[in-house]
Order: C-alpha cells, then sequence, then structure tokens
C-alpha cells in the first residue's frame, strides 16, 4: 500500500517557482493497474519520479507499507530502488553495448547474483515477455515493441512489487502497444504486481482498472 501525503514539488523555489505538484494526496492499493494522465505539464513525471525515488519532494510525505521513502540516505535510496521499483521508460533507456540479455541481468550483476542465476532469472523473464529468442541481440537489432519488452524484463529483474512506467507505448505502434499492455495486464494480474504508467494513450488508458487525472500539479479526479 502507498501512502501520498501532501505532496509538493517546487522547481526554482529561488527563481520564478514552478509548482509541479500542488498538495497531492493519493493512495495506491497493492495489485492496481494505475494509469496517471493529463495534459502536458501536469506534473505526471515528475509525480513518478518522487514515487520511485528518483527525485525528492519540496514537501509532504510518501509511506510505502508503512515506511516513509524519503527517509533515506542517497546510498539507501539507491539499493532500495534496485531491490524494489521497477522502472520502465518512453525511449526504452537499454545499454546499447549489452545484449537483450545482459541488460536484463545488470541489475543482479549490481546485486551480486551469480552468473548462472543471473541467466536462469534472464531467459525466463524473456520468455515472459515472449521474445526468449531475442536474449543475443543487440538493441539496436530490435523493433521498437521489442526494446521495450527487454526494459519490462528488465523492470522485472529483481522481482519488484511496484514497477512505475512513464509513457511507455509512446513510441511504439498499435500492435507493439497492444501486446505490451497484454503483458504488463499479465504481469499484474499473475504476479500482483503494481503498475503506475503516466500516459497521454487512450489504449492504456482504456486498460487500466485506474485512472488518476492531473491538472496543474493537482488530482482532478482519481476513481
Ligand atoms: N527539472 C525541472 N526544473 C524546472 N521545472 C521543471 C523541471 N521538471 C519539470 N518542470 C516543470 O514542472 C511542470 C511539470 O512537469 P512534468 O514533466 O512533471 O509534467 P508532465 O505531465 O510529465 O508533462 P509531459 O506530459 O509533457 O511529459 C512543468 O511545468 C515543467 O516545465
Amino acid at each position: 500500500m502507498i501512502e501520498i501525503k501532501d505532496l509538493v514539488k517546487t522547481y526554482n523555489e529561488n527563481t520564478i517557482p514552478v509548482h509541479a505538484l500542488n498538495h497531492v494526496n493519493l493512495e495506491i492499493k497493492e495489485g492496481e493497474f494505475t494509469a496517471v494522465v493529463g495534459p502536458s505539464g501536469c506534473g505526471k513525471t515528475t509525480f513518478l519520479n518522487i514515487l520511485g525515488g528518483l527525485d525528492k519532494p519540496t514537501s509532504g510525505n510518501i509511506f510505502i507499507d508503512g515506511t516513509n521513502l524519503h527517509d533515506r540516505s542517497s546510498s539507501d535510496m539507491i539499493t532500495y530502488r534496485r531491490d524494489n521499483i521497477g522502472f520502465v521508460f518512453q525511449d526504452y533507456s537499454l545499454m546499447p553495448v549489452l545484449t537483450a540479455e545482459e541488460n536484463v541481468e545488470f541489475i543482479m550483476e549490481l546485486q551480486g547474483r551469480s552468473k548462472k542465476d543471473r541467466k536462469a532469472r534472464s531467459q525466463e523473464l524473456l520468455k515472459a515477455v515472449g521474445i526468449a529468442d531475442k536474449g543475443n541481440q543487440f538493441p539496436t537489432k530490435l523493433s521498437g515493441g521489442q526494446q521495450q519488452r527487454v526494459a519490462v524484463a528488465r523492470a522485472l529483474a529483481s522481482k519488484p512489487k511496484l514497477i512505475l512506467a512513464d509513457e511507455p507505448t509512446a513510441n511504439l505502434d498499435s500492435k507493439a502497444t497492444s501486446d505490451l499492455l497484454d503483458i504488463m495486464r499479465h504481469l499484474n494480474e499473475k504476479e500482483n504486481i503494481t503498475f503506475v504508467i503516466a500516459t497521454h494513450d487512450q489504449r492504456v488508458m482504456d486498460r487500466a482498472k485506474r485512472v488518476i487525472q492531473f491538472d496543474d500539479g493537482k488530482i482532478i479526479d482519481a476513481k
């Protein structure tokens, strides 16, 4: 369970302040599949970055399973993020010099898991996202949809309970979007992984269990 309490993020506090998040309150339950939507500049990415511990709020708190997310030193936060939160980005953000399999293995290497263990898990994950045969390919040899599947497999590597995705379908065609959403919904239902997805994409909203609407740094609807 994620509890977001009076979250404020103000950029450029000392010059011309930008109120990216303006007193946001929200609860996200385990196993939700939630789309965060709203016009460009309304605060979606800022919200995701703070929820994922990539950025700090100006004020307010986020409690994940009762623990204050930002009450950690920066090194503890790096470890917490690595072990508990998966990230998927619009541009896939794969490492071009690593194969698909090595991209998925990378976090496990940082976790100190054995080569054998890493390889088995990365193969299992690439299979789960439907590209078991692409493990030895470099990202430039894969389509956008395939690269995004590698990114999802990578996000799953440390068995996170929460996956944050920022515009994951923005560069994908209809078929790749539909396939990716099938994979994410399946993971959500089978593994009870919570998904929070910032998006402009109606296809994502149509598949979401919940849609949270932002406008100008505030939540205006959270059905
Ligand atoms: N690092 C930053 N410094 C200053 N202002 C910022 C910074 N990042 C975002 N902003 C501002 O904060 C507001 C919210 O931006 P954010 O990127 O969170 O919106 P968004 O809803 O994700 O937009 P989009 O849909 O275009 O990606 C915008 O006014 C933006 O210009």
